[in-house]
Parts: C-alpha cells; structure tokens; sequence
C-alpha cells in the first residue's frame, strides 16, 4: 500500500473553530482555557535553583496577569455549528456519558466509514468481543504512552500499548490510544492508514503557544491516536538519537499529556466524542503529568470531576527529573509545585551550594493518580522497598491500599510458533520437529557450526544496567569453556555494543553479537535457541521469557520481579517424578550463580531429554494471553470507580 507523507502542523492548515458543540461542559472547558498559568519571574538562590520561598508572592503577581493558559480550537472549517443531538451513550450504571451528534463537516469521513461505524454499533448493540466474552461494565479508556506498536516501540512499553488495548476493546470498552506522531523523512509504511482529524489546539507551556494536531487511525477496535508537532519529528528513536537522550524531552511528553487531556474532550471518534467520564491510563513518566492536569487544572473547574486515572508503572527506574526551575514551564498552577516537588539526597548533590531540588513527574503521578498498577504481582512489592523503590519507596508505601500488580499478557497472534511469519519452520505443543529446525536455521544464518546437540543459548533486549548486561560480559569467559553456543540481540550502550562485537571475532564458533533492533531476528533466535538468559538486576514484568516459554525456549532468569512470578525453577522429583517447572530462577545476582543454573540446564539439556521436553511442554501450555489480563484490569476498573476521585 501506499504510505501517506504527512505534513506537520501549520497555520496555514483548515482554520479550526471553537469546540463548544461538543458534549462537555463547554463553560468550564472554556473558563479552564482562559485561566492562565503564566510563567512565573524567577528568583533564584545562590546555587542557580529556583527559590521555592518566593513562590507565594510571584503567584499573586502572574495571577492577575492573565495569559491564556490552553486554549482548545477544533472541528470543522469556518463553520462554527453546534451537531445536532442524535442520541446519548450511557455506561453500565446508567449516566450519561456522551451524546451522539451529527457528524460535522470535518469529521463526517469518520462517521461515515463502514467499518468504524458498524463495529461501533455492534458494541453498542452488546455483540460478543473475541472469546466470545464482554466486560461487565463497559468504559470510555484512554491510554496516554509515549509508544505503541507498531507504530513505535523501543522495548516493552510498545508491546503492552500495542495489545492491551485491543484487548480491552475487544471486551466491550470504547478504547483509545494517545501517543505522539513520530514521522520523519520518507513516508512511513506504519503510519500508511493515518488521517488527520483536521482539529487543532493550542496549548500553552514552556513560555509559547504549541499548536498540535491529532491523526488517527481506527484498528483492531481502537481509535489510535497520535499527536502531531514538529518536536516529534525527527531522527532517532522515541526518546534520543546516536548523541543520547534528546535534551527537550520534558517539553515533548508534557506536550503529550496536555494533548492527550484535550483528546477525549474535542475528538469527535466515529461521530461523538469520548467525554468526561473517562478512564486515563497513563503509562510511565512520559504520561505522568496527565493525572496533575486533572487535579490541578480541570477538576477545580469542575471538569472531569467524573474521570479517573490509573499510573501504571513498567518502569520506576525512569521518572523524568529535571531541574526545579522548570516547574514553571509545565503549563501547571503555581500552587502545584509540591505535587512533583523533589529535593536529592544530601549525598546526591553534586556540590555544597547544591540544594538538590528537582522536579519529578512520576512522583507528581504517584501522589494525584487514582490508583497504582505496576506490571507484575512481585514487582507492585519491591518498588516499596528501599532496593526496588529508585527512592520512591516510602510513597508508594504510603499509597500501598491502592497498589497492585498485573502481570502482562502477550500478543498471541504475533507471537506464535504455528504461524509466526517471521520463522522458517513452525512447530506446535504437539509436535516438535519444526523448533529442531529452527535451531539448524539460526545456527545456519548465524554461521556457527549446526550441531543439534549444543545448547544453543540466547539473550535479547537492551543493553543496558537493568538487563544485567554486566554479569553477562564477567561470565562469557567461563561460560565459553564449555561446548554451547551463544547469540546476544541488542543495542544501547555502545561500550557493550563493542564488547558483542569483540567477543564474537575471539569466540567464532560460539559466540554471535547482534548489535541493533531487529523484531524478525528477534524472533528467530526466540524459536532458534534452546535456552533464554534473562539476568535482569531488577525486571518489572520482562515479556521475554513469556515469549520463549511459548516457543518451548526454556527461561533461565534472575529470581527478581515479574521474571519470579513467571518463571519456576525445575524441580525434577516433583509430580510423582515427573517434574514440575517451566526454567530455573536463579538468586543472587552473581556470576557464579547464573553460571551454577545454566549449569545444571546444560546438564538437564544434555542427559535428560525427557524432563527437558516436559520442560518445554509446559511453558507452552502456560496461559500468558492478554484476554487473561485484561480481566483482571477491568476488576481493577471497578475499584477505581468506586472510590471518589483521589485528588478533587
Ligand atoms: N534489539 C532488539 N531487537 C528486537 N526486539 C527487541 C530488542 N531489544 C528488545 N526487544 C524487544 O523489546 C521488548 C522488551 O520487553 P521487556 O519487557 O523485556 O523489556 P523493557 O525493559 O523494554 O520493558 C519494560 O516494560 C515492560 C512492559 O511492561 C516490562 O515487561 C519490563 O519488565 C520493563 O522493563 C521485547 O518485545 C523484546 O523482544
């Protein structure tokens, strides 16, 4: 097909008119978008940090000064008209919350196209979603992420995003997916389907107006959405490029969640907006700010006073600090400050007039969000602790009632060894044969030496602290005495990325390096490899053991987080000496004890053939897909609502 070269934003674009047709409290939208937030006149103390003191004063200065803070501007051009009421959408208890308009002239095409319409039909008519199973009570959802696959994806994030989703669509729920419009260069085959909704806003933050606007693709039961702006256009990936990390981030994700706060209130999805009794689930810092906006911005207006929003956590190592100072330029009341206020450790300062004060954005989550999830049982517990909780511990303690863990489900269509379209041969829990050929392709296009007999060992993922790539690199030396292959796949630190290198030109025969992103490659070594290493230092779910146990790769990980919860080590005299387990868990974190585990499945490998395929058996037949999760996020849904909201 052929794929759209999309133009960014500009002013010369269809003029957008006022938003006030839409089913909002248009008056308080309206009262919210005149309010300013203006910047605040700095003084700063002797370290250059921004004196929180005189925060007071400064506020009552800018609050008479006035400057509009957000203002929304969408639909169609020139014409202004309200649509005309059609009809209500009401939830499982009855409220109402939306109104079906006639389509107006700018988004008529999406009303009118067949399948958005019949599928949104057939959901309101209560037709069965896949499995043939509907939530209970159907929501209005929003995530708010700064990937998706396919779109985007640089690890984890992107999967989940690119699947729960459409789970949860396909059990009922109106979902959308808010993420930033990353284009740059030639058309992108992924954003081929993409159209512009033609609404615009202006969003004021970081001293300027921003104008962003909205595109959207409707797949798989899901209004993806993603938000356009020249800072999300550009080389590299999500996040930074070969230079590393780009230096605007906390600009690009804020402007994400003032948009993705917009969205459900101006895009008119299929005919009707999304409306104010919502779900926000916000994922990661990138999507922290959404829940402050909430609190800070809409609810004392009155708006989205119905809504709630969800953190969930895939990752507490990253939180989106930045210097104190640039409080100010979030587009938040002044008064807020102490929602994302962060002071360092005396011992993390970097020098005596240091007064370590920062700003942190998934502290601000943490502390307005409704509730807290983080991806895995296990990993909802060790972010309390002082080991686990990157200094966020205490707090999350403190919001522990309201903090749980659901381990993540995985793409089963894409990630299936019957029909994977990625790998030579397929292969099945019934039969076999086709994971031994498999391995003999990825030896082959590896060029080591195919030998059937050779563990053949595997890791994937980025290399970077978290995933233990440092144990690997001590180990590989003593590893490599023995008779077994190694393929490593992956990019990031690019001291690492020469290491792979190194090793395979002084390990030819064993050792291959596989520096780069590469999702079919991925999954050949997933089929190819008898064993998935997974030493992660910490690992808040980790998807790929869930994918090699599916492919009969047997998973030997770190006993931490969600690779403890998935992952059960072997125990060969259990089941009346059948065997029990689907890998081995290994604790502590050292070389020797991730070198005693993958001894002992060298040796099960090796000698023990039928133990090995009960190994694999089992991990094929666990129950990992996102139909399963999905369920329990919707009980989660449910306490949500029955609260009051957190922050009002
Ligand atoms: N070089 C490469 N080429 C091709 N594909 C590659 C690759 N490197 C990584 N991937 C892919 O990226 C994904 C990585 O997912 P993980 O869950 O293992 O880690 P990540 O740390 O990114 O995610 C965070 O979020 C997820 C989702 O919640 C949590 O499971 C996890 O614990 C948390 O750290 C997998 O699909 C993997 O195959």
């Amino acid at each position: 097909m052929e794929s759209l070269h999309l133009p960014p934003p500009s002013s010369a674009r269809p003029h957008p008119v006022s938003s006030s047709s839409y089913a909002t409290s248009a008056t308080n939208l309206n009262a919210i978008r005149q309010v300013g937030f203006a910047p605040l006149t700095k003084t700063r103390s002797g370290s250059g940090s921004v004196c929180v003191g005189k925060r007071v004063a400064w506020r009552r200065r800018t609050a008479r000064q006035d400057g509009a803070s957000s203002t929304t501007t969408a639909v169609e051009e020139g014409s202004g008209k309200e649509g005309l009421l059609l009809g209500e959408e009401r939830d499982g208890s009855g409220s109402v919350v939306g109104f079906r308009l006639t389509p107006q002239a700018g988004v008529a095409e999406a009303a009118k196209t067949p399948d958005v319409a019949l599928s949104r039909e057939k959901e309101a008519e209560g037709v069965e979603g896949v499995g043939g199973k509907i939530a209970k009570f159907t929501r209005s959802i929003i995530f708010v992420t700064s990937e998706a696959a396919p779109y985007s994806k640089t690890g984890g994030l992107g999967d989940v995003c690119g699947s729960l989703p459409i789970a949860l669509a396909a059990r009922g729920h109106r979902v959308m997916v808010v993420s930033p419009l990353y284009v740059h260069g030639a058309p992108d085959k992924k954003f081929a389907n993409v159209k512009d909704l033609g609404v615009r806003i202006k969003i004021q933050c970081f001293g300027g107006t921003h104008e962003v606007a909205f595109f959207h693709e409707y797949r798989a039961g899901v209004d993806w959405v993603f938000v356009d702006h020249l800072s999300y256009r550009r080389p590299g990936n999500p996040y930074g490029d070969g230079h590393g990390a780009f230096g605007d981030n906390q600009f690009r994700f804020a402007l994400l969640c003032h948009a993705a706060c917009e969205a459900p209130l101006v895009l008119p999805l299929g005919g009707y907006t999304y409306g104010e009794k919502c779900l926000f689930l916000v994922n990661d810092w990138h999507a922290g700010l959404v829940p402050v906006l909430l609190a800070a911005k809409y609810r004392p207006f009155g708006v989205y006073k119905d809504a709630r929003c969800i953190l969930i956590i895939h990752n507490l190592a990253h939180q989106g600090v930045e210097p104190a100072a640039t409080y100010d330029s979030l587009g938040l009341p002044p008064e807020w400050y102490k929602a994302l206020e962060w002071v360092f450790p005396t011992w993390a300062r970097t020098h005596a007039l240091d007064t370590g004060e920062a700003v942190n954005v998934l502290k601000g989550a943490i502390v307005t969000s409704d509730r807290i999830l983080t991806v895995s049982q296990g990993y909802s517990w060790e972010i309390t602790t002082p080991e686990g909780g990157y200094g966020l511990n205490g707090l999350l303690s403190s919001r522990k009632s309201i903090l749980t863990g659901i381990t993540n489900g995985i793409d089963t269509e894409e990630w299936n060894p019957a029909s994977d379209v990625h790998i030579p041969f397929h292969y099945s829990v019934d039969d076999l044969f086709g994971k031994v050929q498999c391995k003999a392709a990825l030896q082959q296009e590896l060029g080591l030496p195919v030998r059937p007999e050779v563990p053949l060992i595997g890791f994937i993922g980025r290399l970077d602290y978290q995933k233990g790539i440092d144990v690997i690199r001590a180990a590989v030396p003593e590893l490599m005495k023995d008779d077994v292959q190694f393929v490593m796949l992956g990019s990031g630190d690019p001291g690492y990325e020469n290491w792979m290198r190194a090793t395979e030109s002084y390990y030819p025969t064993k050792f291959r390096g596989w520096v780069g992103f590469n999702v079919p490659v991925s999954h050949r070594i997933t089929a190819g490899c008898d064993i998935l290493l997974m030493p992660s230092r910490f690992e808040p779910c980790g998807l790929n053991q869930l994918y090699a146990m599916r492919y009969g790769t047997v998973p030997v990980v770190h006993c931490t987080g969600g690779l403890r919860d998935t992952v059960q080590t072997f125990d060969p005299y259990a089941n009346d000496g059948k065997g029990e387990g689907t890998g081995w868990a290994f604790s502590p974190l050292t070389v020797e004890s991730m070198l005693g585990a993958l001894g002992i499945a060298f040796k099960t490998f090796r000698d023990y053939k039928e133990s090995w395929e009960g190994l694999m058996k089992r991990g094929m037949a666990k129950d990992y897909t996102w139909e399963n999760a999905a369920v329990q996020y919707e009980q989660v849904f449910d306490w949500v609502f029955f609260d009051a909201p957190y922050v009002q």
